[in-house]
């Protein structure tokens, strides 16, 4: 893994662009989500412990929005079930291309890990397979809101009896002071991994428009309008939670 430190906000920026995941943000990623998101690591290994539970044999697993592989590689570590296979997607070629290499290398350190396919493609625009187990692990945010429900919608559809659908999230809170408790503690967890005042304040701005969080009860009831029959919270830190939904 690339253990470049995230330094991309340091400096101070006439005006911040949109927060973008090009090859600038591909290289210092580990470290800029570890650092940002508390509980990833958590999150992520356990992906793997949960899907293990959920996959079907000879059934396909997908990794949405997949970045540089890290469910992917939890899901091949923790899943040895009959004829599964990984399907991990994200539409940015810089992702795509170091996701790659990550997952070779994984490939030459351990045997009969799942077989894998990365695809760069638009998972608005992805025809999906029947499957026992999707994850999007932080990527729905990215996804313009009035979309959100038609790509649950085909995700359920896609759901075999069994599986099962993973969705974390950077979640927003109906109630204003409880917003604004976890808002400020999620900016001291940023503090404490080493980052300042300028860098916290210029990755706000470049996320602010590409990025929207939901609320917990919006994410319930749009997963139970896309035909979700049971919405499960198995994990939260701070502001960051990720749910089970049922088929
Ligand atoms: N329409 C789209 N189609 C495909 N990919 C997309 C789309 N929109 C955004 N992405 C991709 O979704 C990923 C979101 S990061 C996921 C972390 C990863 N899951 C992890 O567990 O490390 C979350 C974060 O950085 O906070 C990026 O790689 C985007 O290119
Ligand atoms: O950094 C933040 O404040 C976040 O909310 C999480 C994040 C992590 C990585 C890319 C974009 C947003």
């Amino acid at each position: 893994m690339s253990q470049e430190p995230d330094r991309l906000f340091a400096q101070p920026l006439a005006e911040v662009p949109d927060f973008v995941f090009n090859e600038d943000v591909v290289r210092v990623f580990p470290d800029m989500i570890k650092r940002s998101v508390p509980g990833y690591p958590t999150i992520v290994e356990n992906i793997g412990v949960l899907a293990g539970q959920f996959a079907q044999p000879h059934t396909t697993l997908y990794d949405l929005g997949a970045s540089l592989g890290a469910v992917t590689q939890a899901l091949r570590r923790h899943v040895r079930i009959d004829g599964c296979k990984v399907i991990a997607v994200d539409n940015s070629p810089a992702m795509v291309a170091r996701c790659s290499e990550y997952l070779h290398a994984q490939d030459a350190m351990f045997q009969e890990l799942l077989p894998v396919e990365v695809i760069e493609a638009d998972i608005l625009a992805l025809d999906l397979q029947p499957t026992s187990l999707v994850t999007l692990n932080f990527t729905l945010q990215f996804i313009p809101p009035e979309r959100r429900l038609e790509l649950l919608t085909r995700i359920r559809q896609a759901l075999l009896p069994g599986g099962a659908l993973i969705l974390s999230e950077k979640l927003r809170f109906e109630d204003a002071a409880e917003h604004e408790l976890l808002t400020e503690l999620h900016v001291a967890f940023k503090r404490a991994n080493g980052y300042s005042e300028l860098e916290i304040a210029q990755k706000r701005s470049a996320i602010e428009k590409v990025m929207l969080p939901d609320s917990l009860e919006q994410h319930r009831e749009r997963l139970l309008a896309a035909g979700f029959s049971k919405v499960v919270p198995w994990f939260q830190c701070l502001n960051f939670a990720s749910l089970v939904a049922l088929p």
